[in-house]
Order: C-alpha cells, then structure tokens, then sequence
C-alpha cells in the first residue's frame, strides 16, 4: 500500500473511532448513548454502528481527494461534495432513512480533505488542530454566502436552510465556515486539559466536553424541534450543571441522568453539540498522531 493510501486508512479510522466514541459516551442528555435512546424513536446504539462503518470509505476518499488536490481550496469543497452525497445515500440506506450522521459526514469529510491538503507539507512534523482548522475555513469561506445568504429559496428547503430563513441560524454551515470556532475555542482545549490532567475515566472526560459544548452550541437540531426560547433553556441548564463541575461534582452523574430525563420528557436531542463532541474527538486523536 502506498504511505498516502496508508496515510488516508489512518484518518478514515480516526474518524470512525471518533463517530463510535461519541455515540458510546454514556450518558448524554437527550442523545443516543449506551444507556437508552435520548429523544429519539427512530434510532438506538446499533444505528449509529451501522452508520458509522459504512462511513469510512467517505473519509478515506475525502483524505485522497484532498492529498491529489492542486487547486483553489475552495474548489476544494466542490471536489469531495460528491463524496458526502454518496456517504448520506449509503447512510440513509443503511440506517433505513434515518439521519444519524449527516452533520458530521460534512464536518469529517471537510476535515479529512483538509487534512489531506496538508499532508505534503505536514509529512515529518505535527498535526495541529489549529492548522486544520485553519485550512477548513480556507476551503468553506464563501459557504454560508454561496449557501445561504444568497441562495434562492424557491426550491424546498432542508432543515439547515428553513432554520436560516427564520432565524438567520448558520448552523453546521456556520460552524464549520469559521474553521470549528465552538470545537477551538471551548471543546478542544477542554478535552486536552482533562487527558493531561488523568482526571475521571475518558467517558466522563468526553461527558464533560459534551456539557460545555452544549452550553456554546447553536444547536439547529433544537431548534428544529422547537425554538429559541427552548434552546436557551437546554443551554442555561447545561451551563448551570457544567458550573457545578458536571460530571465530576458530588452528585455529578445524577445530574446529568436528571437532565437527561428532562431532555426526553421534553423531545429536545442536542444533535448539533452531539456532532461537535465527535469534531473535538477527532481533532483530539489527529493531534495525537
Ligand atoms: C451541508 C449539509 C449537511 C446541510 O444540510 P442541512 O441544510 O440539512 O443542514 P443542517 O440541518 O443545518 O445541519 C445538518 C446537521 O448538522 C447538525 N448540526 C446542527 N446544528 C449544528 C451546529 N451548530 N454545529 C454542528 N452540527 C450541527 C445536525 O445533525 C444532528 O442532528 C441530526 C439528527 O437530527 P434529524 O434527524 O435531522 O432531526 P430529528 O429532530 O432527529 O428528526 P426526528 O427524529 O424529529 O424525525 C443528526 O444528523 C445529528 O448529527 C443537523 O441535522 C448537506 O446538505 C450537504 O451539503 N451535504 C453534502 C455532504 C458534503 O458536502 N460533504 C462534504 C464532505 S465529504
Ligand atoms: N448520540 C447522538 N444522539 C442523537 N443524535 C446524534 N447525532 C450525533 N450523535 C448523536
């Protein structure tokens, strides 16, 4: 095998650890996780294994495509758009039509075409989320004008899009367009400081992640399902919860399993943090290569 596709099985298997743990990260408010099925009745556990195998080979060829990639980034983008339409078809196959993972084939998939831009010049020294980060907002920079701010609406609108129209929410578009600015800013450093520090186990590190991540997060899969008024309550919660140390804190887990019932008995899923959680992961395991 030649050291680029070697190099490129590396991040596809990267970014499968990082799809399997955060569904494994258990518990989660509101999401899918080890211990039940959050808000959701269309998907389990097992759901989110089976999407996440056949994912793989999305970022693998999302890696090369960006490795052979000699022009504009930002016809970058353009180049592996194929690639993420093909991971949903295989994803919604596989998951019976349910959208388990199509945040995060966009959020991986740019990151791993973006990685694969680097790689000549990153072949002998470190991975920096930082310089990935940056060589992502490279490649989106024109997305949520191109997307959304001059898109014609005429045709139906997805999810992400009616969100835009009214309340002007960027969503994964947004998040990703600024090179993972919730994932930099808050996520990344968050999880770097709890694996120096050996604190708790690495699922409660992750947990912690998730509770800060969801504080920060303009969650479109909230808003969605309900409104403004419902996404800063999650986020109000989560802060309140976070601040009394979360995970860690005397009564830490049973917090989180109050707030988790609460989530259910409301129908809110913190899908969008969910993805960012996974985005921190990978960034995370990247880092470490
Ligand atoms: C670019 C696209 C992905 C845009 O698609 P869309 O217009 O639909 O975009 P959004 O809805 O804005 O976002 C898509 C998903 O991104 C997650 N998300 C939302 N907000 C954020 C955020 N602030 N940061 C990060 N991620 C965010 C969210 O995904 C989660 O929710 C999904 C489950 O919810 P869903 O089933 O849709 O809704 P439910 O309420 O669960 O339905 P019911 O159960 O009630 O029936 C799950 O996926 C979570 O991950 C958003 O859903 C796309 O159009 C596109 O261009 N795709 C091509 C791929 C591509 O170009 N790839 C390139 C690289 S290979
Ligand atoms: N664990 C999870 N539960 C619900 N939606 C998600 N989207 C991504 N991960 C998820």
């Amino acid at each position: 095998m030649k050291d680029q596709e070697k190099f490129a099985r590396d991040i596809e298997s990267i970014a499968v650890r990082a799809l399997l743990y955060e569904v494994s990260t258990t518990p989660k408010p509101g999401l899918v996780d080890r211990k039940n099925n959050g808000a959701h009745r269309d998907m389990d556990f097992f759901t989110f294994i089976d999407s996440s195998i056949v994912l793989g080979q999305i970022f693998y060829d999302a890696t090369l495509t960006g490795i052979a990639y000699k022009g504009d980034l930002k016809e970058l983008l353009h180049a592996i758009r194929p690639i993420g339409r093909s991971g949903e078809e295989k994803m919604f196959a596989v998951t019976n039509g349910v959208n388990t993972h199509k945040g995060l084939i966009f959020s991986l998939g740019i990151i791993a075409a973006a990685i694969g831009s680097l790689y000549q010049e990153k072949k002998r020294d470190r991975w920096l989320a930082y310089d990935i980060c940056n060589q992502v907002k490279l490649m989106t920079k024109d997305l949520v004008d191109q997307e959304l701010k001059k898109k014609d609406f005429g045709k139906a609108l997805t999810y992400g899009e009616q969100l835009y129209v009214k309340h002007g929410i960027t969503g994964i578009r947004g998040e990703v367009a600024s090179g993972f600015q919730t994932v930099c800013t808050y996520g990344l450093p968050l999880l770097k400081g709890l694996m120096k520090s050996k604190k708790g186990t690495f699922n409660e590190r992750l947990i912690q992640v998730l509770l800060c991540l969801m504080v920060h997060t303009e969650d479109s899969n909230i808003l969605g399902r309900h409104d403004l008024d419902m996404l800063q309550k999650v986020q109000a919660r989560a802060k309140i919860v976070f601040e009394q140390g979360g995970v860690f804190s005397k009564n830490g887990l049973e917090n989180i399993e109050e707030f988790d019932k609460w989530c259910i008995n409301h129908w809110v899923s913190p899908g969008g943090a969910a993805d960012l959680l996974a985005i921190t992961i990978m960034l995370y395991l990247v880092e470490q290569i």
